[in-house]
């Protein structure tokens, strides 16, 4: 037995190689894996995982091309390489200059450590949800047209930046304040980060969906757009019809009713469920379907 351990030791532990490990080491290491974490979150947060995702697509690609020996396509791929490095530059600019811009402003450790893991699970509060709710369905029956962001979990600072930056606790009078006709805030798109109201008369990318329903303007195209570039939730309120209306993964579900509303907020606020899928409404009801566009 005591030979068969020492053999053991000598066959495999003998041979290790243990490096010195000093303090300098184990702070290079934090640094490394606090970095790593950092551009995780960031491809997370941005419009970069869809481009990981592509680039995962395009690896596998190149992998059998090499596999198969296609060499005109390995040939292809091997010049394109800087062509798509320098593009990607340039399509992710805002992206990066905002997490370059991130890096003097963040708390690196409290992102790190979430102290206040309860908070953290709700993403707003009902009083929101409440204000929300009883400000559109107010608005709409006076016919004030409004353009409401709720965030989720993809960060819409490049949006928020569009616009004049506030930083205002969510109440129906606020709201209805802010989207009165012929005020300073009232044109563009608000956006809602928690409970708080971070940015109005934002500029929403407007969807070129063709099969938008055409007696929609361009108040109900931004939200559609808007939907479609993030996983947010957006409600405009007509100024022709009064009627209320929620994007959402690129979908309009157009003249909804207070529950309705309330219940699409509700789905929204804990961040504990969030939807698995990068395209929401996947596993929408057939009954939603029938009230698209
Ligand atoms: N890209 C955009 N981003 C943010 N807000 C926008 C955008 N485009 C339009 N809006 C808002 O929508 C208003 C114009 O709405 P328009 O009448 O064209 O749209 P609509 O969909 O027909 O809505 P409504 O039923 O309220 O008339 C603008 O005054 C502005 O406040």
């Amino acid at each position: 037995m005591g030979a068969q351990f020492e053999r053991f030791l000598e066959k495999y532990i003998s041979a290790w190689y243990i490096p010195e490990i000093k303090v300098v080491d184990i702070i290079e290491i934090i640094i490394i894996s606090v970095l790593v974490y950092e551009i995780m979150v960031w491809i997370k947060n941005t419009k970069a995982w869809m481009l990981l995702k592509g680039m995962l697509v395009l690896c596998a690609f190149i992998l059998v091309a090499a596999i198969f020996e296609m060499n005109t396509i390995l040939f292809l791929a091997s010049h394109a390489i800087d062509v798509l490095a320098m593009a990607a530059v340039v399509v992710f600019q805002p992206e990066l200059r905002r997490a370059l811009e991130k890096l003097g402003e963040k708390n690196i450790l409290s992102s790190v450590v979430p102290l206040d893991k309860k908070k953290e699970s709700v993403r707003f509060s009902t009083e929101t949800i409440d204000g929300i709710v009883r400000a559109c369905f107010e608005m709409g029956k006076v016919k004030t047209g409004a353009l409401i962001v709720v965030e989720r979990a993809i960060k819409l600072t490049e949006y928020e930046s569009t616009g004049i930056r506030l930083d205002c606790l969510v109440s129906s009078q606020v709201l209805i304040n802010i989207f009165e006709h012929n005020t300073p805030l009232h044109d563009g798109a608000i956006i809602i980060r928690g409970d708080r109201i971070v940015s109005a008369t934002c500029y929403l990318p407007l969807s070129d969906n063709m099969k938008l329903s055409k007696d929609l303007g361009t108040r109900h195209r931004a939200a559609v757009g808007m939907s479609e570039v993030s996983d947010a939730l957006i409600i405009a309120v007509s100024e022709e019809t009064g009627a209320v209306s929620i994007a959402m993964g690129g979908r309009l579900e157009r003249n909804v009713r207070p529950e309705r509303l309330t219940e699409r907020l509700l789905d929204v606020q804990d961040r504990t469920v969030e939807r698995k899928r990068l395209i929401p409404w996947k596993g929408r009801r057939k009954d939603e379907r029938k009230t698209d566009k």
